[in-house]
């Protein structure tokens, strides 16, 4: 299976929301990323806002809507004013991270044995909606099989602790234990979707195995572009990507 890149926006945002104007304008890089090969566009709009705005969600679904076959993936917490916006702007993919509106970032998967049964619901009016579903979990067998029982389309692993792995160079015992919980996935009917913390030095490893069929990826992107420039630095993940390795 070919891994498909989803470009996380947030970091654009963050720059743009600086000076309180729309410049830069997210779609002008979601635009890049897209024409570049991305398979879509991520955003996580948290309750403060600080980066990327419930606004941003229609914003970015007219976008990928001129891009036949891309899609536009809303990550956050699941709060009534999230929801309400994702069944409203009925983006193609919601992915429902559990995290606290105080974070600086995501650091933890759900932990579904006390919010499978909460977040079931959910999920089932997400699809209905036409909506596809993901859950950001950590690499934990038990949590994949309560994934299972969310009837969610798919889950995401949670990859930091991969990526910190990575820079001690000791990471295969690990990234073995991401590549079962993504095999058990599978085999349970889920796709498998990961993030966080991956770049363009520790992608390949984790793509290797051909399981994963997308990766959502933004601040080590944007740090990269600084550097290379965005449409280059699109161009060697999606070079990764296609390579397999
Ligand atoms: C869920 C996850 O790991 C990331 O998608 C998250 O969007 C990063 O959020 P920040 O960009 O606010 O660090
Ligand atoms: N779900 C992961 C994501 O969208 C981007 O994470 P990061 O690359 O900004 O760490």
């Amino acid at each position: 299976m070919t891994t498909h890149l989803s470009v996380n926006l947030n970091k654009i945002a963050l720059v743009r929301n600086a000076r309180g104007r729309n410049f830069p304008a997210i779609t002008e890089f979601g635009e890049i990323a897209l024409m570049g090969g991305a398979i879509g566009l991520t955003i996580h709009p948290r309750p403060d806002q600080r980066h990327a705005t419930y606004h941003d969600i229609a914003d970015l679904k007219s976008l990928v809507a001129a891009f036949p076959g891309k899609e536009l993936n809303v990550e956050g917490y699941p709060d009534d004013t999230l929801i309400q916006h994702v069944l409203d702007q009925r983006p193609d993919q919601f992915t429902l991270v559990p995290d606290d509106p105080n974070q600086i970032t995501s650091d933890h998967g759900w932990d579904l044995n006390l919010h499978g049964q909460r977040l079931t619901p959910l999920i089932a009016q997400c699809q209905s909606a036409g909506i596809r579903t993901s859950l950001f979990v950590d690499p934990d067998l038990e949590q994949v099989r309560r994934a299972a029982d969310t009837g969610t389309d798919r889950i995401e692993l949670y990859t930091e602790a991969y990526a910190e792995a990575f820079n001690q160079q000791d990471y295969a015992p690990l990234l073995e234990q991401y590549m079962q919980c993504a095999d058990l996935a599978r085999s349970l009917g889920m796709t498998v979707n990961a993030g966080h913390d991956l770049d363009l030095d520790n992608l390949a490893p984790f793509v290797a195995r051909g399981n994963i069929a997308e990766v959502s990826i933004g601040h080590a992107l944007t740090v990269e572009a600084l550097h290379l420039g965005f449409a280059e630095t699109i161009k060697r993940y999606i070079s990764i990507l296609q390579r397999g390795r």
